[in-house]
């Protein structure tokens, strides 16, 4: 098996969706799971992103037909800024479209300067603005487990294969949930879903950022990547793409395959 396929089977992805199947199986998912664990609902962060604002509607949709079928259960969206956030008027377009049971807001701000400032005085050297960057999205997955925890809810992850593919997350940051419901799926078939869902374009169109940086607001992820969205989908759905991005694509997959798996132990073997 060439390492194309490998990837794309690892990865669950489908050359083809149609939207408003993919949607009843990531719907079903979220219920079903919930009254496996019998959890009494989800907990997930708002960004004001496409994939924060798809992973928001479907928990909350799972929520509506489980209290329709007599199970109670609520989603909670957690606005969760580093002080004021520049798009904050997406974030908000975002919940107006989720229509979340309750939101929260708790900003990170305050708790990740005091970690910065103890981190000075552990090490005798300041944090970079990259590996800060890296504190506030762990700092975003404490936030969402205490809400969670507080509430008996579980925590939804917003990971899909355009991410997963290149490890673009922050190991158990935004990489740390309890269940995704975006898994397997390309950018591409995200941006299809939530027009499915008859989101406003703003939401699908709006440029992917971790904006997790302070030097760097709103850094769009394929100017840190390298790499496009568009040209990762190609791959992922199994077409050709230019020899120099295959090579790169493979590569970041390979080294962050430790993302993509349980902390390792002398039982297991994919490390080796
Ligand atoms: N081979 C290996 N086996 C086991 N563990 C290994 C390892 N290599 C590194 N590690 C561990 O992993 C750590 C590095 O991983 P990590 O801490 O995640 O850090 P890293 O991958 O360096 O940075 C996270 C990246 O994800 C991006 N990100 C974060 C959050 C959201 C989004 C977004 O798309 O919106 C993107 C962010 O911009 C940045 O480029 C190392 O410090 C080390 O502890
Ligand atoms: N400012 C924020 N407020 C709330 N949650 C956030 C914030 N930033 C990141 N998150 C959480 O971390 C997840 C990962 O961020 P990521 O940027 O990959 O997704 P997104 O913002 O939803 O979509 P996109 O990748 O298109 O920007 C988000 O889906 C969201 O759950
Ligand atoms: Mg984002």
């Amino acid at each position: 098996m060439n390492k194309q396929t490998e990837i794309i089977n690892a990865l669950h992805v489908q050359q083809k969706i149609v939207p408003s199947e993919e949607l009843r199986v990531r719907v079903n998912f979220l219920k079903d799971y919930c009254r496996k664990t019998g959890a009494k609902g989800f907990v997930l962060g708002i960004s004001g992103g496409q994939d924060s604002t798809l992973a928001g509607r479907l928990s909350q949709l799972a929520v509506e037909e489980l209290r329709a079928e007599g199970y109670e259960a609520t989603f909670i969206a957690i606005r969760l800024p580093y002080g004021t956030q520049q798009d904050e008027d997406d974030a908000q377009l975002a919940l107006q479209f989720i229509k979340p049971d309750r939101s929260l807001t708790f900003n990170i701000e305050a708790p990740v300067n005091v970690f910065v400032e103890a981190y000075e005085k552990a090490d005798s050297k300041s944090l970079t603005d990259f590996h800060k960057g890296n504190v506030k999205a762990r700092m975003r997955m404490i936030a969402q487990y205490a809400v969670a925890g507080e509430h008996q809810c579980l925590v939804v992850g917003t990971d899909h294969a355009a991410e997963a593919i290149t490890g673009f997350f922050t190991k158990f940051g935004d990489g740390g949930a309890d269940l995704l419901p975006l898994a397997g799926l390309t950018k591409g078939q995200g941006r299809e879903l939530l027009i499915e869902l008859h989101a406003e374009e703003r939401l699908y169109l709006k440029t992917p950022t971790a904006d997790l940086l302070d030097n760097k607001p709103l850094q769009a992820d394929e100017t840190e990547l390298g790499l496009e969205y568009a040209v990762l989908d190609e791959y992922l759905v199994g077409n050709e793409v230019a020899p120099e991005a295959k090579s790169q694509i493979e590569d970041r997959y390979t080294k962050t395959q430790h993302k993509r798996e349980l902390p390792v132990s002398p039982f297991d073997q994919w490390w080796k």
